[in-house]
């Protein structure tokens, strides 16, 4: 019996069906592909089109965007330092079910704080966290500007903003970097591309 954060009393129960069960049943690798980037960097078009290589090559995906799951999971959340914190701790837990059901999960959320995104990957042991970095400068990101996000922050309308009055950490030691090539991005083809070779490359698209 062991105690838990606020649980007392309780014991984990093991199930005779396991991970490598399911990995083998649908001849993959669960893991975590963590995109963080600003707002505005193209994570979530990334997340979509990796999800649909993947999909149509016959590997099982899901994404997990965080501007969708503040729809629902993360509804009670808003963008102080806490909530952001408990916005990637529930989303690292999710995707570790996710992971372990042996699903190639895809997370893409901003994700600024270097120490929530770690708390992350120590979640997922034996190297099945893989961070992506999409390192595209602000000045991009604001001239895109999809959202109309960028200038309500400048203008003070949104306080607490991403790259603007609040920080954004880039990872130190992830395992992709995404730049620009002579001034241009990579499509969300060749994007997908550079982490499909990863994932290629280290096994995880065979059980
Ligand atoms: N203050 C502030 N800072 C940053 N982003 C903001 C903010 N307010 C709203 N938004 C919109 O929320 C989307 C980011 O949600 P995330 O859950 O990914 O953010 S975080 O990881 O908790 O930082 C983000 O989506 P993306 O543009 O897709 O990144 C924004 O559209
Ligand atoms: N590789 C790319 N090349 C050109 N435009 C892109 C690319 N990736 C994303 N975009 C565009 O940039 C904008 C922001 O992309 P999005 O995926 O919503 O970013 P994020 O999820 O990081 O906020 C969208 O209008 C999208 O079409």
């Amino acid at each position: 019996m062991s105690n838990i954060g606020k649980s007392t009393n309780i014991l984990w129960h093991n199930c005779p069906i396991g991970q490598s069960d399911r990995q083998k049943l649908l001849g993959q690798k669960g893991c975590v592909v963590w995109i963080t980037g600003l707002s505005g960097s193209g994570k979530s078009t990334l997340a979509c089109a990796l999800s649909r290589e993947l999909h149509y090559s016959g590997y099982l995906t899901y994404v997990l965007d965080g501007d969708n799951l503040r729809h629902g999971l993360n509804r009670d959340l808003s963008f102080k330092a806490e909530d952001r914190a408990e916005n990637i701790r529930r989303v690292g837990e999710v995707a570790k079910l996710f992971a372990d059901a042996g699903i190639i999960c895809i997370a893409s959320l901003i994700s600024p704080y270097r120490r929530d995104r770690d708390a992350c990957r120590a979640l997922l042991p034996d190297s099945k966290f893989i961070e992506v970095f999409i390192d595209l400068p602000l000045k991009i990101c604001e001239a895109r500007d999809p959202k109309g996000l960028y200038k309500l922050a400048r203008t003070g309308k949104i306080k607490g903003f991403t790259g603007i009055d609040d920080p954004y950490e880039p990872p130190v030691n992830g395992e992709i970097v995404i730049k620009m090539k002579d001034g241009e991005c990579p499509s969300p083809k060749a994007m997908a591309k550079q982490v499909l070779c990863y994932l290629e490359e280290n096994g995880f698209l065979q059980a």
